[in-house]
């Protein structure tokens, strides 16, 4: 099927998702209103060619198949109740972090067929990575529909169980924030290591652009394609031994990733 879609809330990762929508075909922009109160945004959004506004007025009038809550997750309960309008009969998918469907289901009816999605912004170049829980109450022909428009923005792998969502979040969600900080202490280490600040950035860039592809790509295990650049007592041995020594990286990761899951288990409380 190819659907209507509202999406509700158009900033960082909602426009980054419509644009990877609109770019495959996966919805027309006709199909597609976006509410967004910010003036600036709702126009960058309506130079997509999708119907905009600012606020969700004669709602009830709209025939949605699916709205997608974009905003954040500190408003959530306040934006909600204006959509209940559209349920069941929409379905109803949430990037929001943190925000169960449990509370879907209270604000919108028991009988509404929810989605979670927890995205990351990669999305914005179809890149992107998407965990998705749906409740027993989506059909097969909304679930396949949600596949198509997720897939545009990158892969989908799907849980089942909805607890997992906030293992994804801190994971690939907030991960890409994780690997452009190695970026940033990468190229300030090559800065100090008496490169112009111009090749430390394209030196750092191109490094993670490249292992990460290679990583994807080669088919082989990160840890094999570790040793195939590890010479014995080499450079790269010199430098492993400061981050894998005592486990440390992995102990930081494991730490920032926990601290993450947890905070994100907290925004649903
Ligand atoms: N940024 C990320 O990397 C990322 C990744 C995964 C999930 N998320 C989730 O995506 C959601 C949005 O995050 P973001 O980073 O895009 O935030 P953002 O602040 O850039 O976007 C939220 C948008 O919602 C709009 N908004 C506020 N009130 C509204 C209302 N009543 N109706 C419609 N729109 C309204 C705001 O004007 C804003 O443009 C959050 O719930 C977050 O947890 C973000
Ligand atoms: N950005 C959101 C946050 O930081 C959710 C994952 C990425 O809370």
């Amino acid at each position: 099927m190819a659907g209507k879609v509202i999406l509700v809330g158009c900033g960082n990762m909602g426009f980054d998702m419509l644009k990877g929508w609109l770019a495959s075909g996966a919805v027309q922009p006709a199909d597609v209103l976006v509410i967004e109160p910010n003036e600036t945004l709702r126009n960058r959004a309506g130079e997509q060619g999708v119907r905009t506004s600012a606020a969700p007025d004669g709602i009830a009038g709209e025939s949605a198949d699916l709205v997608i809550i974009a905003v954040k997750p500190q408003v959530l309960r306040d934006v909600l109740p204006a959509y209940k309008p559209l349920a069941p009969k929409a379905a109803f998918l949430s990037i929001a972090a943190g925000i169960a469907i449990s509370t879907f289901s209270e604000i919108l009816g028991s009988d509404t067929p929810v989605i979670r999605c927890m995205p990351n912004t990669p999305a914005a170049i179809g890149k992107g990575m998407m965990g998705i829980y749906a409740n027993e109450l989506v059909s097969a022909d909304i679930l396949a529909f949600v596949n198509t428009l997720l897939s545009a923005s990158g892969e989908v792998v799907v849980l089942d169980d909805e607890g997992q969502i906030d293992a994804v979040t801190a994971v690939s969600g907030s991960g890409p924030a994780y690997v452009f900080h190695f970026i940033e202490c990468l190229e300030a280490a090559a800065v100090k290591a008496g490169l112009s600040e111009k090749a430390a950035r394209l030196l750092a860039m191109q490094t993670v652009y490249g292992a990460a592809n290679l990583a994807k790509e080669s088919g082989e295990e990160p840890g094999r394609l570790r040793e195939q650049v590890t010479s014995p007592n080499g450079t790269t041995a010199a430098a492993l031994a400061v981050l894998m020594g005592e486990n440390r990286l992995g102990n930081l990761v494991d730490e920032a990733v926990d601290a993450a899951r947890r905070r994100s288990i907290e925004l649903g409380k």
